[in-house]
């Protein structure tokens, strides 16, 4: 019995201990298109997303990756408050369809709509009156006002106004084509259901890969405890676009069917982690989740392997879940591990469609983390959310967090090079991915799935790998080695 594990032992492989085989090619890397599944629900252009850690994400970092296509996933080691505070602050940032319309009666006296103009910083009020638009009041109606007198005197009442489901292209060509900065919607019955603006328009414009919701805002979702039904009802009403069951084991049964009760109380997709089975994937898949999140103790602070024994080396992880995942059409992110834009490209190979980081932005200028010098270098603190002072910081019930405040901790604290904007290294890390996909002849995350194959290597192909018999002068911003 005991001999047996040994003899049908089977064997784990990572990032190092693989490399891509280059195939034959049709594929110009500018031409490969990285766009990938995140969830059942949501596409997203670039397949990274930044992990629900307090030294990665808040909602600097959530608007940073979303404007560049990616996703970023708001941590939990706050209280339900402040991380609807930081939904909220992201869905705000940038609007197409403005829905809460601070609009005047078409009675409302002149001075009075002058100073909610003034006071709220807006250059235009729709006119509503008895439940329907009947026209609007914008700076220039108002610049030889007397400021007497009631909205309706100098209001425009041939408002331009469109349908509720009029494309962003269409909304665009009216505003242009009548030198106006705001379109009302309508519905049916003539009433106000909300405002597109020019300027708007325009930022939207700035960033035409942004990860965006129906309304235009920017996509965000969060991490929650597996029990915190409470946490995830107030996330969802927020305007949260996905919800992360953040937990160190969600094969543990009790998540499992804590998850299928979710399911049944929210529509937005549900993402359940962390896993690396094949069997895991089916109970949570059974449950009803809508993506997996996969990674036993591969993240850089990560101590659960050594603490508890327990972990699947990354790249057979993801492959592990993946072949469970795809049948179910589920998509699968890699989640821990990734030091370079090379791993990422492995990670979807092996079956991954988007990847999450956490030490690789957390020395971004968008990270919450603290800055600091040493040795003339500047860094970002950086710590597990398992560490002694994540834990002792948190404002959510831990599992770990024991009355007398003593807990086992499965993470490290410490800090990573300062590495600049989100921007910047996204563009790194994308170009990397394309680099990969031109390599392997894919087209798409499709067919890096379907075309690419591995190859095993030795240790003295991964020092063959690196640069090596060289001292290097001048480092590359996308290859760093700290060993
Ligand atoms: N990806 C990874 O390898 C790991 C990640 N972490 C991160 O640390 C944070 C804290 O995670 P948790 O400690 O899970 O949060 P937590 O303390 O809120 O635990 C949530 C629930 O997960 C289940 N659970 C956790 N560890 C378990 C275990 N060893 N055996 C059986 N069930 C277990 C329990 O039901 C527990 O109540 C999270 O942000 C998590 O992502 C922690 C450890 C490993
Ligand atoms: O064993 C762990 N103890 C921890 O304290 C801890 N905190 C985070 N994580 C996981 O690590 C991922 C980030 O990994 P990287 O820094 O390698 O990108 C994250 O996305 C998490 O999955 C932890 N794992
Ligand atoms: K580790």
């Amino acid at each position: 019995m005991f001999k047996e594990k040994f003899e049908k032992i089977i064997e784990g492989y990572t990032f190092d201990d693989v490399l891509l085989l280059p195939l034959k090619s049709g594929v110009e890397p500018r031409d490969a298109d990285v766009s990938s599944m995140f969830s059942r629900h949501i596409k997203i252009k670039v397949p990274i997303v930044s992990s629900p850690m307090d030294t990665v994400t808040e909602s600097e970092m959530a608007i940073a990756m979303a404007r560049y296509g990616a996703l970023g996933v708001l941590h939990r080691n706050i209280s339900i408050n402040e991380q609807l505070e930081m939904v909220k602050r992201v869905k705000k940032e940038e609007t197409i369809i403005i829905r809460d319309v601070i609009t005047v009666d078409e009675n409302t006296p002149v001075n009075v709509a002058r100073t909610i103009m003034m006071t709220r910083n807006i250059a235009g009020l729709p006119v509503v009156t008895a439940g329907k638009l009947s026209g609007i009041l914008t700076k220039r109606d108002l610049e030889f006002s007397d400021n007497k007198g009631l909205v309706k005197d100098i209001m425009t009442k041939d408002v331009i106004y469109a349908d509720e489901d009029i494309s962003i292209d269409e909304a665009k060509y009216i505003l242009y084509k009548n030198r106006i900065e705001k379109l009302p919607l309508v519905d049916k019955k003539g009433r106000l259901t909300g405002l597109i603006t020019a300027k708007d328009i325009k930022t939207r414009e700035r960033f035409p890969d942004a990860s965006r919701d129906n309304d235009g805002k920017l996509m965000v979702g969060a991490a929650v405890g597996p029990f915190d039904i409470n946490r995830v009802l107030a996330l969802q009403d927020a305007g949260v676009d996905f919800i992360v069951i953040d937990t160190a084991h969600a094969h543990n049964m009790n998540v499992v069917n804590s998850i299928r009760e979710m399911r049944k109380k929210i529509n937005i997709d549900i993402i359940a982690g962390n896993i690396a089975t094949g069997d895991a994937a089916n109970d949570l898949i059974d449950a009803g989740v809508d993506g997996l999140r996969v990674g036993i103790g591969p993240g850089s602070i990560c101590t659960t392997r050594i603490v508890a024994g327990i972990g699947v080396p990354q790249l057979t992880a993801i492959s592990n879940v993946a072949d469970v995942a795809e049948k179910n059409d589920i998509p699968v992110i890699a989640d821990g591990g990734i030091r370079y834009s090379g791993d990422i490209v492995k990670a979807l190979a092996a079956g991954a469609s988007t990847v999450m980081l956490g030490s690789l932005l957390a020395g971004t200028d968008e990270s919450p983390g603290m800055e600091m010098i040493i040795n003339g270098r500047k860094y970002k603190s950086y710590r597990g959310m398992g560490s002694i002072g994540a834990i002792k910081a948190g404002k959510s019930d831990r599992y770990g967090k024991l009355e007398n405040n003593s807990f086992i901790a499965e993470g490290v604290e410490g800090a990573v090079p300062y590495r600049g904007r989100v921007s910047e290294i996204l563009f790194q890390l994308v170009g990397g991915i394309k680099t990969g996909m031109g390599y392997v002849g894919a087209a798409n995350i499709r067919e890096l799935h379907e075309k690419s194959i591995f190859i095993r290597i030795s240790e003295n192909g991964l020092r063959e790998s690196h640069p090596h018999d060289i001292r290097i002068i001048s480092e590359p911003p996308n290859y760093q080695n700290y060993q």
